[in-house]
């Protein structure tokens, strides 16, 4: 039987119709999913501009347009995978433990039957649980991290689990492998020089935004491979990445960030890696103009199912 595909837009316009990522089928509406988009509509873990719970819907909104041939990638994810949405995780907004524990509980339900999930945020908190699942059923993953922040701060307001604290915690629980660490696109003030060289002392490796217009988008690419080779890898996209330019929409946006192009050639040089799953974060459509951040995000989304799309073993 051949997957089944989006909706056929020379029959049913794109603008037509309900919001599934890409117009794919509803997970209920397929017997297995090889890749699921899901969304995590939750931003209890925010420290500045609310909003990123309302991100899985403008994603939704914006991958309408989205076509089923990956030209740069050469490959038809849809036709290779049965690719599915699998609607939002809904977690408790009023406690962010109990969101936490939900999450992680769904994602691992999701995943048990050997689907590898693209996860549309919700705030950075998210990766945590999503972490956690991805490591239970792979071990301790690398992790590349495309960020303005580090999000390895230890607490805000004395609370541990935040949006700009999961790779902390996930370091302190043994489910990163702390040999293949990285941050791209690092930028911005911090509070100080300590939020470096506790960093580097969880093993991170920090490819700044500069690095990046310095080096391009090849050598970046090489080094981060060579980082992490062959072991199962998370990529973890929070928007801010992407300079308010290209992502206005977004809580704690940075000048001086990276063009949507370049992190979409990044992201097309990671191809026969062993990614196990990924996530796009901190899309606040709010502050949005003419979907541009919500356009971004949903290719970048596209561009991790697509690698997902290539995995052998996926
Ligand atoms: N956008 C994320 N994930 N974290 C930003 C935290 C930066 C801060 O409030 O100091
Ligand atoms: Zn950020
Ligand atoms: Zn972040």
């Amino acid at each position: 039987m051949p997957n089944i595909g989006p909706l056929d837009s020379s029959r049913v316009p794109r603008f037509a119709g309900f919001a599934t990522f890409a117009r794919l089928p509803r997970i209920d509406q397929v017997e297995h999913a090889d890749v699921a988009v899901v969304g995590v509509p939750f931003d209890s873990g925010v420290s500045y501009r609310p909003g990123a719970r309302f991100g899985p819907a403008a994603v939704r909104e914006a991958s309408r347009l989205l076509r089923p041939y990956h030209p740069e990638l050469d490959v038809s994810p849809f036709e290779a995978k049965q690719v599915v949405d699998a609607g939002d995780i809904a977690v408790n907004p009023f406690n962010i433990g109990e969101a936490i524990e939900t999450l992680q509980q769904e994602a691992e339900a999701l995943q048990a039957n050997g689907t590898r999930l693209v996860t549309v945020g919700g705030d950075h908190t998210i990766a945590l649980p999503l972490l956690r699942a991805a490591a239970k059923q792979h071990g301790p993953v690398a992790l590349l991290h495309f960020d303005a922040h580090l999000d390895t701060w230890d607490t805000y307001f004395g609370e541990p689990y935040t949006h700009g604290t999961p790779f902390r915690r996930a370091s302190e629980e043994g489910i990163l492998d702390t040999s293949a660490l990285s941050h791209v696109g690092t930028r911005g003030p911090l509070y100080g020089k300590r939020d470096l060289e506790e960093d580097r002392r969880l093993g991170f490796g920090i490819v700044t935004s500069g690095d990046v217009l310095r080096r391009g988008v090849a050598e970046t690419v090489d080094a981060l491979r060579q980082r992490i080779g062959d072991r199962p890898l998370y990529v973890s996209v929070d928007i801010d990445v992407l300079d308010p330019a290209h992502a206005p929409g977004t809580g704690t946006p940075e000048a001086g960030g990276m063009t949507s192009r370049e992190l979409l050639e990044i992201l097309r040089g990671l191809r026969d890696l062993n990614l196990v799953g990924a996530d796009v974060v901190e899309l606040a459509p709010a502050y949005d103009h003419a979907e541009i951040t919500a356009i971004a995000a949903s290719h970048v989304a596209y561009d991790l199912v697509s690698l997902l799309a290539l995995e052998k073993n996926a």
